[in-house]
Order: C-alpha cells, then structure tokens, then sequence
C-alpha cells in the first residue's frame, strides 16, 4: 500500500506521544503531536482551551488540525486521545496514513495518566478505574478499522519501535517521499 504518513491512535496513556517521537527519531521524520500543534494555536494549553472553549470548540480545532496534518509527507502523527476515533477521523487519517492504534491495559493505563495530573482534562481521577475501563470498553470499537495494533503494556519504548518497524515490511507499506510529491499518481 502506498501512504504517506503513520499516524498513533489510543486511548490516552497508551504511549502515542513516547513512541511517536521515538518512531521519526528512528526514520528520520518529522514528529507531529496534534495537542502541541493545538497548543500553539491556541496559546493555551489542552487542559486551558479545553475549559475555556468547551468540548465542540475543541474536537473542531483538532479536526482542523487533522486535516491539516494528515497530508504531510514522511510524517509519525500522534492524535490526542480523549475521544476515540470516530469515522469522519478515521476518513481522513486514512487516505494518507498507516493507522496504527497502541493499546494497553487498563492497569497500566491507570499508572501512566496518574504521572501527570492536570494535562487531561477530561480524565475523572476521583473514578479513575470505572472512567479507564469505560475508555477501554469504547476504543475497543475502533481497533478493528486501523492497520495495525500495538500493545504496549509489558514493551519498552525501543520495543515497540522495533515491533512497528517490522510490520511496515511485513504490510509492504510504501511511503511517497516529499520529493515525489509532484508525480505522485492519483
Ligand atoms: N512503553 C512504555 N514504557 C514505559 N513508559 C511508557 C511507555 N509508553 C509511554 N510511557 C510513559 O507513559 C506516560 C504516558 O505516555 P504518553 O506518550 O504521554 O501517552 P499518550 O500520548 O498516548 O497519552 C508517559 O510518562 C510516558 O513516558
Ligand atoms: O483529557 C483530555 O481531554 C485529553 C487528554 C490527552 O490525551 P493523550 O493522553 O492521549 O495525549 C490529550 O491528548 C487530549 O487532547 C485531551
Ligand atoms: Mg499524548
């Protein structure tokens, strides 16, 4: 298959920051987090506009901001994790990029987003078991329209660049460079 981009989706804690930036480092790419791209934008940080501008406003910007993005030539994508993706998102992550989700247990979910409190803005911390496992049961829905799946619960970093690394050869995943952007056929 011919793409341009790989894009990491999962629930939030799943490790799409962590390993995306490890993944461009390994290729050579440029590494793209939509909730820093929203940060710059807006001037404020995700759990400030989330706040301020409310949850329409927000899953707007980062549409935009996916739109965007998601044309970007030799690109790894990480899509913030709050809402899982649905099918427009999914519509155009798809056309140019290799999809693939990082899941984890809910477990270790629980851990990774309880280092940082106060940078999600929708986690419930007073629920946080009944919220993860209800975040689990909704990206479970999604898994099955993405390329590949990941998980990242008992993999180092450097293991789980190596895992998706691996299965680019596998799917035989071809990426149009930035220099053939002009001849690249429709
Ligand atoms: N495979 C891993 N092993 C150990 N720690 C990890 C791993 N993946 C992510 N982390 C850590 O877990 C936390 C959440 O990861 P992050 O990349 O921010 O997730 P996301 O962007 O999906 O919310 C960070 O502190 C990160 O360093
Ligand atoms: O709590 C929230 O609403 C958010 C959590 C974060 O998820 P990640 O942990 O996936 O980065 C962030 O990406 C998202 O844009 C907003
Ligand atoms: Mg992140």
């Amino acid at each position: 298959m011919m793409k341009r981009n790989i894009v990491l989706v999962g629930m939030m804690g799943s490790g799409k920051s962590h390993i995306g930036r490890k993944i461009a480092v390994h290729l050579g790419w440029q590494f793209v987090d939509t909730d820093r791209r929203m940060e710059r934008q807006t001037g404020q940080s995700i759990a400030d506009f989330y706040e301020t501008a409310g949850e329409k406003a927000f899953r707007e910007r980062e549409i935009n901001v996916l739109q965007q993005v998601s044309r970007y030539h030799e690109a790894v994508i990480s899509f913030g994790g709050n809402f899982p993706m649905n099918i427009d998102t999914y519509r155009i992550l798809h056309r140019h990029g290799y999809i693939v989700a990082l899941r984890s247990a809910a477990f270790r979910v629980e851990e990774r987003v309880s280092r940082h409190i106060g940078k999600r803005p929708t986690v419930d911390y007073d629920h946080l078991h009944e919220f993860v496992q209800h975040m689990d049961e909704q990206w479970k829905h999604v898994y099955p329209y993405c390329d590949y799946v990941v998980d990242t619960t008992n993999h180092s970093a450097e293991e789980i660049v190596e895992i998706i690394i691996g299965q680019l050869g596998r799917d035989k995943v071809q990426f149009a460079s930035r220099e053939r952007k002009g001849t690249e056929q429709k």
